[in-house]
């Protein structure tokens, strides 16, 4: 915070303009010149001129826990002043506190009504000083007085307020998300589901529910639902005819039709094919022994341009997008532990299915999740798109469309610039016609975790087709990737790729989506 200039001290949690207001005034500007100190109705003037303003004042504090009478109740700050702890870190005080440097700075703020800015330190093991720190707005300092510490030696005790019309504060989401990854089913908040896919993935992924009241649950073969309209609990292994139960029941608000589709769904982890599409043979595959290392002589390596698409560190990790990964494939001489085989070996992090506020459901990783780590191959019914049912909506058809995912939809997801396109795939394979691509995958009633992965305009996952028993493009594996280092508990989310209203409804008219993702360039609809 001190080399940004946010903070100018690195110890003291009170920053504050002091008594020789030019010396300050230079450090202050040449660190930070956003110096917010004034509150009007507003409350946003920078300050330029300390004329008329009784120094020291303070402009910032730093709640980091150092203090044993600090007491922190978010938009409600009761801060200890500084002075008389001894530095080691145990926060014991070891003498009075004097009304001087800091402290003056923030009595001087309550006479002159100046807000000071408020970040929080939040204990971090990911972080390498242990803490990471949270900007969480302008409050004032409403009152003060001296009192007996709990070490019986005098303190400070200084009242701040939040100012009202701020961003809601989310410091509480930042401590959350530190301490509530659960140990154990039992710590799982919010529980409707122990594992939607009833025991089919080698890590469980549990559902969870803190938005709707009664909660309801996504479906899978197994679910146990908690049917809210006359409290008994349902257990099925039909998830339609829980379904039509719930419906004809007493709907909460919020079941719409994404919520009848999602109850309707029967989980399954492996694709299911359409009578109507025929799989190629099998591709020739290479020569390698145990597990592929030398890019030179092993010829699915060569199909990704001599060399492997993936790097063994955290169990194979992508190096960057391509066109197409050619992984090793049942031909191949290579086993299961082939680096070339990374898509193919299961899950690997702690997924959980939660209710989102306005998105319907959403997916997010309990663990890390390091950059181009593979999360999940699309699943669901491999069919012809001419065979889709046009006459209801079904918001979880995948259209195979490898080509658009090299070249980008306007400009988004390019994948052009360092990779080549595979020599396999010349004119007569550019299967998008005007018609649009030949195959899809339909999650709406059987699939896996990734048909609830919802859509964001500033993703962190990414869509790559991967081929690896076959080589025809048109039915290519489509896996979603890690495109950045994702911290747990955020949800992932990938690029719909959808241009502007090129999805139609049944009634031949083209839909159109709100996008609530909230990233700061979103395009405010995903159709
Ligand atoms: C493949 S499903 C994703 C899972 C879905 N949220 C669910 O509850 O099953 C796609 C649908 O989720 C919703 N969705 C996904 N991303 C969204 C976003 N960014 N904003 C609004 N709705 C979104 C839309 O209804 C979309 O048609």
């Amino acid at each position: 915070m001190v080399v940004v200039g946010f903070h100018s001290h690195w110890l003291n949690g009170i920053d504050y303009i002091g008594q020789n207001g030019s010396k300050e005034f230079d450090i202050h500007l040449k660190l930070s010149p956003y110096h917010i100190i004034k509150s009007d109705s507003s409350f946003l003037v920078v300050f330029q001129d300390y004329s008329g303003y009784k120094l020291p004042l303070a402009i910032a504090i730093v709640l980091s826990g150092q203090y044993e009478d600090d007491l922190d109740n978010c938009e409600d700050i009761v801060y200890t002043g500084q002075g008389g702890n001894n530095l080691l870190g145990n926060r014991r005080q070891v003498k009075d506190q004097v009304m001087e440097r800091g402290n003056l700075a923030l009595k001087n703020c309550i006479q002159q009504n100046t807000p000071v800015r408020v970040v929080r330190g939040h204990k971090s093991a990911d972080s390498y000083v242990g803490k990471v720190y949270t900007y969480d707005g302008l409050y004032k300092v409403v009152k003060y007085w001296a009192e007996k510490g709990v070490s019986g030696f005098t303190v400070f005790k200084f009242q701040l307020k939040r100012v009202v019309g701020q961003p809601v504060l989310t410091t509480n989401q930042v401590l959350n998300a530190r301490g509530q990854i659960p140990k154990s089913i039992a710590e799982i908040r919010g529980l409707v589901c122990e594992d939607i896919s009833g025991g089919q993935e080698n890590i469980p992924i549990p559902a969870t529910n803190l938005v709707d009241d009664p909660p309801v649950a996504p479906s899978g073969k197994l679910l146990t639902l908690i049917f809210y309209a006359n409290c008994t609990l349902l257990s099925s292994s039909n998830p339609t005819q829980l379904a039509f139960a719930s419906l004809s029941s007493k709907p909460p608000k919020a079941l719409e039709l994404l919520d009848v589709l999602a109850l309707c769904f029967t989980y399954c982890k492996s694709l299911q094919v359409a009578g109507s599409v025929k799989i190629p043979q099998n591709a020739t595959g290479c020569d390698c022994k145990d597990r592929c290392t030398n890019p030179k002589s092993c010829s699915c390596a060569r199909l990704n341009g001599s060399d492997f698409p993936y790097v063994h560190r955290d169990g194979g990790r992508l190096v960057a997008p391509m066109g197409v990964v050619f992984e090793c494939g049942p031909n191949c001489g290579c086993g299961p532990d082939c680096v070339n085989r990374t898509s193919q070996k299961g899950m690997r992090y702690r997924l959980e299915v939660f209710r989102t506020p306005k998105k319907g459901w959403g997916v997010r990783s309990w663990d890390h999740i390091p950059s181009g780590a593979p999360i999940c191959e699309y699943i669901g019914k491999l069919m012809k798109t001419d065979d889709v049912d046009t006459a209801y909506e079904n918001d979880y058809i995948f259209d195979i469309d490898c080509l658009q995912t090299m070249k980008g939809l306007d400009g988004r997801e390019r994948r052009l610039r360092d990779v080549c396109i595979p020599t396999c795939l010349d004119k007569s394979d550019d299967h998008r016609s005007d018609d649009g691509p030949e195959f899809c995958i339909d999650a709406g009633s059987t699939g896996n975790i990734a048909r609830f992965i919802n859509h964001s305009c500033q993703p962190n996952l990414f869509v790559q087709c991967v081929l690896s028993s076959h080589h025809d493009i048109k039915l290519a594996r489509v896996v979603l990737f890690a495109a950045d280092n994702i911290p747990p508990l955020k949800e992932l989310n990938y690029d719909y790729g959808y241009a502007l209203d090129s999805v139609m409804g049944p009634d031949g008219k083209a839909r159109q989506l709100l996008c609530y993702c909230g990233a700061a360039d979103c395009r405010k609809r995903l159709f």
